[in-house]
């Protein structure tokens, strides 16, 4: 394709740079790193927070880079076509949904602190459920028919992701469900994907060691309804949070068809709902239409995310019916308060994904109105990641579990002990055992009749990581092998 295409009418200050010969160089790919160019690549230069991709241009040329773009300012001219603009990755994601050129017709994205990865396979097995050749693309990978690929990102980079939205296209995939995480949201991973329907859940703390406050973290998801959603698209958003008004004056100030669903909610309205061990069951509104909707996980929440789910489905075409009945055969996505086991006894064992104050608590209370006995929780919280949740995730545990056992949860580069000890300095009462298998191992061992075990903040993940190294590691096998034994 020819940069001038690439350019479009979107980024009119590259076209006015692309004078004579320089309209009419030939890009083969893109690519924002140098180290993967290849000859006839465009290299678009990105500032980042390791580093700054205008360092890289040189590395970039000497590898057969066609062209570069760099940020506006950045002054560099190595001899070679080089362009600039104000914001380069926003051309990024927007150039490369040019370059691969297609996606599945029906595209939604959820944004919000907990429940995207949820909502997103929701409403994917609605879809699936309805007949249609459906996707999810999230922090569990992608999901679609006959492919279950592990991703690392939970918002790919716009070169990966529209290389896997072209992918997802040729193989027939018509319908795809997207989480959009603040980070993607914020690093303009998302411009160039066209939406249907958007949607927002909730905010709670998360992410504090990336956006500066919790404004700036809330503006980000905002994105989704003020920069990316077409105006006047529908924008679900669940009514029963904090931040639900804040959500819904956004997306009216940009003009969308806001659909409030929960017990706030006007578009799907939740009447009652009645928790039991595994399953719930509610009554929703829809209009003047009542339905008994039945939902077979455990977990207050998964109402929730069930509810914004179906909201979506019905934005892209479902009748509600069918939303609703998609829902009784729900399979919770994998590590969200999965039941992986129990005693002899019946003591049960949870793998859940809570590595968030508000995650932690919720999936605390969500377990004791079915525990007899106690509730024992085994968690740890991430290196390299906000640290200030450590003590308040601490004070949750020990608030709202009987028993607390504080291990590692991908410590990666900083030091194993100091992360325990701003846990254990919030969690009065906690265990701290450093080893993950062994505190697993410890907490199974502790069951008894009516007992109640989650062991959270690692999910689905498959490693864990010290230092540079990930090690194999899955909650899933280490209950299991506890389990085994009793
Ligand atoms: C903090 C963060 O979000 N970083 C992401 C970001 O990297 P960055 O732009 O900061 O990169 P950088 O290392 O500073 O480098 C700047 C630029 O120089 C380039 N470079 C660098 C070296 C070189 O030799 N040549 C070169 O061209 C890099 O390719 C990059 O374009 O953009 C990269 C490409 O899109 C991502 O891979 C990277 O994710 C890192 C690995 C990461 O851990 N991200 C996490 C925090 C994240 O994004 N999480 C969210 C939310 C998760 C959730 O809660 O669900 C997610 O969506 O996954
Ligand atoms: N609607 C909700 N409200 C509060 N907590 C929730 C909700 N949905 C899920 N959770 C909790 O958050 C955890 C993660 O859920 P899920 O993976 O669906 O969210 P996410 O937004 O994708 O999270 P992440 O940003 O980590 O990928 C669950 O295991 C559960 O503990
Ligand atoms: N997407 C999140 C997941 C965190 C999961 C937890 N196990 C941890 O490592 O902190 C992150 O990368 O911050
Ligand atoms: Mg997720």
């Amino acid at each position: 394709m020819k940069i001038r295409d690439l350019a479009g009418t979107n980024f009119p200050e590259l076209s006015a740079q692309l004078q004579g010969n320089a309209a009419e160089i030939d890009i083969a790919g893109i690519t924002a790193d140098s180290r993967q160019v290849k000859p006839g690549d465009l290299f678009v230069a990105v500032a980042g927070t390791k580093a700054n991709g205008s360092a890289y241009i040189a590395d970039a040329l000497s590898r057969g880079a066609a062209a570069v773009i760099v940020a506006e300012g950045s002054g560099a001219d190595a001899g070679a076509p080089v362009f600039e603009l104000s914001e380069p990755r926003r051309f990024l994601a927007q150039a490369a949904a040019r370059l691969f050129g297609r996606q599945p017709e029906t595209m939604v994205a959820v944004t919000g602190t907990a429940g995207k990865t949820s909502v997103a396979s929701f409403t994917r097995q609605i879809w699936a459920h309805s007949g249609l050749a459906a996707a999810m693309i999230g922090t569990t990978g992608v999901t679609a028919p006959g492919r279950n690929d592990y991703g690392s990102l939970t918002t790919p980079d716009p070169v990966s992701l529209h290389k896997l939205l072209a992918e997802l296209a040729d193989e027939g995939v018509t319908h795809a469900a997207m989480e959009a995480s603040s980070h993607g949201l914020d690093q303009s991973r998302l411009d160039g994907v066209r939406l249907a329907a958007a949607a927002f859940t909730n905010l709670g703390r998360d992410h504090m060691d990336y956006h500066p406050t919790v404004e700036h973290y809330m503006a980000s998801k905002m994105r989704l309804f003020g920069a990316l959603l077409p105006k006047g698209s529908p924008a679900v958003i669940f009514a029963d949070d904090q931040w639900s008004a804040e959500a819904i004056a956004a997306a009216r100030k940009a003009g969308h068809d806001v659909r409030t669903v929960g017990r706030n909610g006007d578009f799907i309205s939740l009447k009652r709902v009645e928790h039991f061990r595994h399953k719930q069951s509610a009554e929703v509104h829809v209009g003047d239409d009542i339905f008994e909707i039945h939902v077979p996980l455990a977990g207050d929440f998964q109402v929730a995310n069930a509810l914004v789910a179906a909201g979506l489905a019905m934005s892209t075409g479902i009748e509600a019916k069918v939303a609703f009945s998609a829902l009784e055969k729900l399979q919770g996505a994998s590590g969200r308060l999965e039941l992986v086991g129990q005693t002899k006894d019946g003591a049960l064992a949870y793998v859940d994904y809570a590595h968030k104050p508000d995650a932690l608590e919720n999936v605390l209370e969500s377990v004791r109105p079915f525990t007899t006995g106690r509730v024992i929780i085994v968690f740890g919280c991430g290196g390299d990641r906000d640290k200030g949740k450590r003590p308040i995730m601490g004070q949750i545990a020990a608030r709202l579990a009987d028993v607390v056992i504080v291990t590692d949860d991908n410590p990666r580069s900083e030091i194993p002990e100091t992360i325990r000890s701003e846990i254990m300095a919030g969690a009065k009462g906690a265990t701290e055992i450093a080893d993950r298998a062994e505190a697993i191992r410890t907490a199974v061992g502790m069951l008894k009749a009516g007992d109640t075990l989650i062991v959270a903040g690692k999910g689905h993940e498959e490693g864990q990581t010290i230092g540079s190294v990930t090690l194999p590691f899955s909650d899933h096998a280490e209950v299991r092998k506890g389990l085994g034994g009793l």
